[in-house]
């Protein structure tokens, strides 16, 4: 059995590549001979996992951060053989991993490459590309783009959050149309959200619905609120309690449109994405993660 070990050195704190005979040692125990491709660029992720789909091998271990991990997706997805996906979180947020219950710490995850048990996991295509985690539409979803690398490196995955929520104070809304399944939504919204897992941004709370494996977009429209029902709905936030709020609508959806009068850019698993519109739709069960039991 073939498997290759996808790595970015430049992921996290820059240390990918102390990983990698631990990596290789435990992949041998477990039969596997194993090739290692180190990323140098944005897309050698894709590439080289779509080399991994198309040569038979049986797993493929991504070593890095969040970036790394969705480019690694994105060379599986369109495969016809698709290996089994280890991952070695080595990134700030690493919500992926967040989401699937993967030990944030390396060696921990690196142990768990041994184990056999999987869990077939949803992916989401938007337009032309994949997502794993969230997408989301108005100016908060912009505000990660903001976050600058030294932010990041000192607070972790709550410059995010920082940077969120002084974004939500603005209170700007956007008059937005979603058509999912056979039916409409439109109104002023603060915010869309459109989620696969639980965790966004490092935050396990934020959409709690969200089930890896459920086939579903969980969706939440915050609507247009005022200042005082804007600390409710922060609250709530963070007792994972969104869906409850009365300016909240939440609905599930295996596919969607979203639109808008204004041009307005989403946010994609933390990354820039398409002006609106964006169509969404879920490949359910679609990849096969090595996860821990329960
Ligand atoms: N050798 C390299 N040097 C610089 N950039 C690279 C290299 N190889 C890949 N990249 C690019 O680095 C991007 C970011 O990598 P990744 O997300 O793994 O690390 P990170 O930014 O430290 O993680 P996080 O986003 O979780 O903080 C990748 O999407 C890829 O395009």
């Amino acid at each position: 059995m073939k498997a290759m070990i996808i790595a970015n050195p430049s992921s996290g704190k820059e240390n990918a590549l102390e990983y990698i005979e631990q990596i290789e040692a435990i992949l041998k125990e477990k039969g596997y001979d194993s090739t290692v491709k180190k990323t140098e660029k944005e897309l050698d992720a894709t590439n080289f996992c779509q080399d991994a789909c198309t040569s038979d091998f049986g797993l493929v271990v991504s070593l890095g951060g969040d970036g790394t991990l969705h480019e690694t997706i994105n060379g599986l997805v369109d495969q016809v053989h698709r290996p089994k996906l280890g991952i070695v979180p080595l990134g700030t947020v690493n919500d992926f991993a967040r989401a699937l219950n993967i030990p944030l710490d390396p060696d921990e995850a690196i142990s768990l490459l041994a184990s056999d048990n999987t869990k077939n996991v949803d992916i989401g295509k938007f337009n032309d590309r994949y997502f794993v985690n969230i997408v989301a539409v108005g100016a908060i979803a912009e505000a990660t783009y903001d976050v600058t690398p030294e932010q990041k490196t000192k607070l972790g995955p709550l410059a995010y959050v920082l940077e969120g929520l002084k974004e939500l104070t603005s209170n700007r809304t956007y008059p937005l149309t979603i058509e999912y399944d056979e039916k409409k939504w439109e109104g002023d919204s603060l915010l869309f959200l459109a989620a696969l897992t639980r965790s966004t941004g490092g935050f396990e709370k934020l959409t709690p619905e969200a089930r890896v494996d459920d086939g579903m977009l969980h969706c939440y429209v915050i609507k247009q609120v005022n200042m005082i029902r804007l600390a409710s709905i922060a609250t709530a936030i963070l007792r994972g309690e969104l869906k409850e709020e009365e300016d909240v609508e939440y609905f599930t959806a295996k596919r969607l449109k979203v639109s808008s009068q204004d041009p307005l850019v989403t946010n994609v698993d933390g990354e820039q994405g398409d002006q609106l519109p964006v169509e969404m739709e879920v490949k359910p069960s679609h990849i096969q993660v090595i996860v821990p039991e329960n």
